[in-house]
């Protein structure tokens, strides 16, 4: 909070466009608030903000110190100002304060592996608004002004992780992948794979130097596995605040745990997996009943799979093992002889917003040979505008989209004046865009309409990818 002098009707200041990321200027806010680049000097007030968004029993004392996973030049925040009642008047001119009220950033993944591609995508993320300025429209005009910054910075798609399912899909967001959270009791069994045997395992406190560069390749390296074609979603952490934040030891975030510790699996002495992890010890009646949670388990192999989760589920004093977290299709599901016990739960993970329909298209893959004129609505608000500051259409925009690709091989996506074959939402468009939700399930759903018969089972076909996409990086 910073203190200034107003005028007596405390007519707030002016905007501030010049500081803001992106395009300059400011997105429709309500009287009386702006839109405000933040810097490291504001970094206890977003603190601040991010602990009345998310409530928890932290101070900002405890947070402020260590590392942030936001990059500033993509932070920014909606300031107002109000009378300060301890203040004396001077001059006749009431003394403000200005206060931070919301907040939001977005990652910058300059290479966001969609399907048998990578294209710049935003990720936004850390979007919090304080609950005495909630419901006046401050989210809506943070998501208008990331929009904007993403068409201006040539980023496609907008992805995020949502804290409530129910908040993006109004701003033209799709769910385009799942997890699954799972938990699975102490040695529960798991099929053999020849191989696992000849690994040895180093179990060692999470530490960046010693541990970033060997994580980081294997997480790359997993990404782009699975025959080649890749897993869409799968991002490595790219900036240096990200990385920095990933191996931060933050005594506030433990609730209980101990610190992350890492395991990484070898054979022939080279490195094959690792897993992340912290275990809490409790008693019960019957003793130990401790529990390890894993943040992420990644191999290169199934041998290697396997050698870790026989590790992760076989560790003293703990009875089970929580994965918050994992891929749809990870190995532990098929390797577990009895997957009923690992109570899989489905959730939601990554939401897709198509900002650029011709460049996200074009920027990735096709299972099979497509030739689909696709209608696309977009009248979700927050839509990318112009530099002019216009504001999305009033009335329904809708464009034919002709895409036209070879399986695994070459696509382009061009606005074209041909009859539409199918007819979409924007939405829906973002839910098929990484290959983990079908076309035909949403038309099942009424969600997509088939105007040419035929065309739905082979655009269903050709948007799908072998592997789902799964969501890397959160945090
Ligand atoms: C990517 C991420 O960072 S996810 C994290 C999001 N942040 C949080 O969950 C922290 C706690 N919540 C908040 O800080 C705020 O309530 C926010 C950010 C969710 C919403 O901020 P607000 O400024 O109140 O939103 P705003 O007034 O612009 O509302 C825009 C629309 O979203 C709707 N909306 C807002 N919050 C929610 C919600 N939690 N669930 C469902 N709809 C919501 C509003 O009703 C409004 O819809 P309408 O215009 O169709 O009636």
């Amino acid at each position: 909070m910073s203190h200034d002098v107003r005028p007596a009707d405390g007519t707030p200041a002016g905007p501030a466009t010049s500081d803001l990321p992106g395009p300059a200027r400011q997105p429709s806010l309500p009287d009386g608030y702006r839109l405000v680049r933040l810097t490291d000097e504001r970094r206890r007030e977003l603190y601040e903000v991010d602990l009345w968004a998310f409530p928890s029993g932290d101070s900002v004392d405890d947070l402020a110190e260590h590392p942030l996973p936001v990059s500033w030049d993509r932070t920014w925040g909606v300031e107002t100002d109000r009378a300060d009642p301890s203040a004396v008047p001077v001059d006749g001119a009431v003394p403000h304060v200005t206060e931070l009220v919301a907040m939001g950033s977005s990652y910058p993944f300059a290479r966001f592996p969609v399907p048998g591609g990578e294209i710049p995508v935003g990720g936004l993320t850390w979007v919090g608004v304080h609950p005495g300025h909630r419901r006046r429209g401050l989210l809506s005009a943070m998501m208008d002004h990331h929009h904007t910054g993403c068409a201006a910075r040539g980023e496609a798609v907008s992805v995020l992780t949502a804290s409530e399912s129910t908040i993006y899909g109004r701003f033209g967001y799709g769910k385009a992948a799942d997890s699954l959270a799972v938990t699975v009791p102490r040695r529960a069994a798991l099929a053999d794979v020849p191989g696992a045997e000849q690994h040895t395992a180093r179990i060692e406190a999470s530490d960046q130097a010693r541990h970033a560069d060997v994580v980081a390749d294997l997480h790359r390296r997993a990404g782009a596995a699975h025959g080649g074609v890749g897993r869409p979603g799968w991002a490595t952490r790219e900036s240096p605040e990200q990385t920095a934040w990933y191996w931060a030891s933050i005594p506030a975030f433990r609730h209980g745990k101990e610190p992350w510790r890492t395991v990484i699996v070898e054979r022939d002495g080279e490195p094959r997996g690792y897993a992340r992890f912290r275990r809490s010890l409790g008693w019960g009646q019957a003793g130990p009943d401790g529990s390890v949670e894993v943040f992420e388990a990644v191999a290169l192999d199934p041998a290697a799979s396997r050698a870790l989760w026989g590790l992760l589920l076989d560790l003293d004093l703990m009875t089970e093992v929580k994965v918050p977290r994992l891929p749809v299709d990870d190995p532990l599901l098929t390797l577990l002889l009895d997957p009923r016990a690992a109570v899989p739960r489905v959730e939601d993970t990554l939401w897709v917003r198509v900002l650029d329909v011709a460049a996200a298209l074009s920027g990735r893959q096709y299972a099979a040979d497509v030739d689909v004129v696709l209608s696309v609505r977009d009248t979700a608000r927050g839509a990318a505008t112009t530099d002019a500051g216009e504001h999305p259409a009033p009335t329904p925009a809708t464009q034919h989209w002709a895409l036209v690709a070879d399986a695994f091989g070459d696509a382009t996506c061009t606005p074209t004046d041909r009859p539409a074959d199918l007819d979409l939402d924007v939405r829906e468009l973002g839910s098929v865009y990484l290959g983990g939700t079908s076309l035909a399930s949403l038309a099942a759903a009424g969600l997509v309409t088939e105007l040419t018969p035929g065309s739905l089972a082979r655009a269903s076909t050709a948007f799908g990818w072998p592997v789902p996409p799964a969501c890397s990086w959160i945090w």
